[in-house]
C-alpha cells in the first residue's frame, strides 16, 4: 500500500519537468529551481491513496504556490496514462483530476460540510449539495481545471494560490446576495491555509447545461458573415448585434449590482495618475519580451497620457477584471458571467482593488476585435474580408455600448463618452493580450498586434 510520507520527496523530483507541460501552470517562461511541499492532506488512504498536495514552485529569484492533487493505485487503467507523474513506490502516481474513480470525493466533502487537516469543505449557507457523483474535468483549455459532476454541479480547484478569499468567491457570493440572474449559483468552497492565513483553493456552482459561450456564439456569426460577403451584416441568419447589446445589458446589470454590493469611491487625479503609471509599466515589461511591440510604444504612450485630460467623475469600484466572450454564457433564459477572479497573470492584491468598469467594457471590446479577426490568421490578405472583419467588430461593439448604456446607473452612462480613457483601457488590454499570446499562442500573436496599429492611428 502506498504511504503519503514516502510519496512526497519523490513526487518533488519529477515536478519541476511535469509543471511546464500543464496548460495552467502560469510560469512557461523560466525555469523551475526547486519545488518543495507547503502542506499535505490525505483524502483517502489505500489503493487508490489521494492527496491533496500545495506546492512552493521556485523560478529565479520568485516563487508561487500551486495546488495539485495527486494519486497512487497498483494498477493504473490506460485512460489515465497521460497522467503519469513517475512511479513511486512500486506502484504508478498520477495527477488525479481525469480520475472519475477519486474526484467524487471532493464533492463528498462539501456536501458533509466537513474539515480534513487544514482543508474546510463547505457549503454556502442554506445550499442544497448531494455527494455520490463522479467529477470528470472539462475539456477546454484554461487557467484552473474545473469537474463537472453530473452535469449538476461544476468545481473549480484553483491551481496558483494566494492567501486571502479568492476574488472569485467574493463576488459570486456578493452577486448572489443581490438576487443577481447574470451569476451561476454558488453553492459551496474549499479553503486551506497560506502563510497562516485561510485561502481559498476551491469553489462549487450550479453546472448550467444547454449554454454556450459567448466565443463560439460570436465566432459562428463572423463565419456566416465571411461565407456571404455581399449580405449586409443586419439580413444574415447568424447577425449576433441583438446577442452583443443584451450582453451590455447584462454586464452594466452585474456593475450596478456589484456597486451596490461593495461599494465605490470616485478616482482622483492622484489615482487617474496612478492608473497611467500602471499602463506604462506593463508596456515597459511587454516591450522587453515581445519586441515586435515597440513600433507602436509612441503613440501608446501618448494615448495613456491622454487619460489624465479625463473630464467628468470617473467611478471606481469592485469588476470582474479580464472579461471576454469566453467569460460569458448564454442560456436559455439570458447571459451569465463567469470567472471573477480577474487577469490570471496579476497579483491577487492588485486584482482586488476598486477599478473603473469601463475596464470590462474595454476587455469586450477587444473580445469583439478578436472574434472578427481571428478567423483571418494565417490565411492570404484579402481586404474584402479585413472590410468584412471590420464591419462586424463595428457593428457589434457599438451594440454592446448601447446595450450597457441602456442599463448603467449613474455616473458611469454610456461608456462612449469617456472616449480618452476608454481608448487607453482598450490599447492596455492589447498590450497584455501581446503579452498572453507571445507566451501562450504565438501564431496569434498578430491578432492584438493589429488591433494596436489600427486604434494607436485613430481607427477602432
Ligand atoms: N456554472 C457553469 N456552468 C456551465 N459551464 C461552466 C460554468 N462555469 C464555468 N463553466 C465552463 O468552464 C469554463 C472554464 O471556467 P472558468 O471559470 O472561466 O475557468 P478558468 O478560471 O480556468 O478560466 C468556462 O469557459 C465554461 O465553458
Ligand atoms: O479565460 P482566461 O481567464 O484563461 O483568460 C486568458 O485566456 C484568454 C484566451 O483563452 C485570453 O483572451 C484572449 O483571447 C480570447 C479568444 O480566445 C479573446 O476573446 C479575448 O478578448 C482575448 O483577451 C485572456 O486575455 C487571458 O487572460
Amino acid at each position: 500500500m502506498g504511504d503519503a510520507a514516502e510519496l512526497i520527496d519523490p513526487v518533488m523530483r519529477e515536478l519541476p519537468q511535469w509543471l511546464p507541460a500543464q496548460r495552467w501552470f502560469g510560469g512557461k517562461d523560466r525555469p523551475i529551481t526547486a519545488v518543495r511541499p507547503v502542506s499535505t492532506t490525505v483524502l483517502l488512504e489505500g489503493d487508490p491513496l489521494l492527496l491533496h498536495l500545495v506546492v512552493e514552485v521556485q523560478q529565479d529569484d520568485r516563487s508561487a504556490p500551486y495546488q495539485l492533487l495527486i494519486a497512487s493505485r497498483a494498477h493504473l487503467p490506460e485512460h489515465l496514462g497521460s497522467n503519469w507523474i513517475g512511479a513511486e513506490l512500486g506502484m504508478p502516481c498520477y495527477e488525479a483530476t481525469s480520475d472519475a474513480d477519486v474526484t467524487g470525493r471532493l464533492l463528498d466533502l462539501i456536501a458533509e460540510n466537513t474539515r480534513i487537516g487544514s482543508l474546510t469543505f463547505a457549503r454556502e449557507p442554506g445550499a442544497q449539495v448531494r455527494g455520490g457523483l463522479r467529477g470528470r474535468p472539462i475539456t477546454s483549455e484554461q487557467s484552473n481545471t474545473s469537474l463537472v459532476y453530473g452535469n449538476q454541479y461544476i468545481l473549480k480547484l484553483f491551481r496558483k494560490l494566494s492567501p486571502g478569499e479568492n476574488p472569485d468567491v467574493r463576488l459570486h457570493r456578493a452577486l448572489q446576495e443581490q438576487g443577481s440572474e447574470h451569476v451561476a449559483p454558488l453553492l459551496g468552497s474549499i479553503t486551506g491555509e497560506l502563510d497562516g492565513r485561510p485561502a481559498t483553493v476551491g469553489m462549487l456552482q450550479r453546472f448550467i447545461t444547454d449554454a454556450v459561450d459567448g466565443w463560439a456564439m460570436a465566432t459562428t456569426s463572423v463565419r456566416d458573415l465571411m461565407a456571404d460577403p455581399e449580405l449586409p451584416p443586419d439580413l444574415l441568419g447568424g447577425d449576433f448585434a441583438g446577442e452583443s447589446q443584451r450582453l451590455g445589458q447584462a454586464v452594466a446589470t452585474v456593475h450596478n449590482e456589484l456597486r451596490r454590493a461593495l461599494g465605490e469611491q470616485l478616482a482622483d487625479a492622484d489615482e487617474l495618475d496612478r492608473t497611467v503609471k500602471a499602463m506604462h509599466d506593463r508596456l515597459d515589461k511587454v516591450l522587453a519580451a515581445v519586441p515586435q511591440l515597440r513600433e507602436q510604444a509612441p503613440a501608446l504612450r501618448a494615448a495613456f497620457d491622454r487619460v489624465r485630460d479625463t473630464e467628468g467623475p470617473v467611478p471606481m469600484q469592485f469588476i470582474h477584471g479580464d472579461l471576454h466572450l469566453g467569460q460569458v454564457l448564454r442560456t436559455v433564459t439570458g447571459w451569465l458571467l463567469l470567472d471573477f477572479e480577474g487577469e490570471p497573470a496579476a497579483p491577487v492584491s492588485e486584482r482586488s482593488v476598486l477599478r473603473t468598469p469601463l475596464r470590462d467594457v474595454a476587455g469586450m471590446l477587444r473580445s469583439f476585435d478578436y472574434a472578427a479577426h481571428q478567423m483571418l490568421i494565417g490565411q492570404p490578405e484579402d481586404p474584402r474580408l479585413e472590410e468584412r472583419a471590420l464591419e462586424w467588430a463595428r457593428r457589434n461593439r457599438a451594440a454592446f455600448c448601447d446595450g450597457y448604456t441602456k442599463n448603467a446607473g449613474d455616473p458611469v452612462g454610456d461608456p462612449r463618452s469617456q472616449g480618452f480613457l476608454l481608448r487607453a483601457l482598450e490599447l492596455d488590454k492589447a498590450v497584455y493580450e501581446v503579452a498572453y499570446e507571445h507566451a501562450n499562442r504565438p501564431e496569434w500573436l498578430g491578432v492584438p498586434l493589429a488591433s494596436i496599429a489600427r486604434i494607436s492611428t485613430g481607427g477602432e
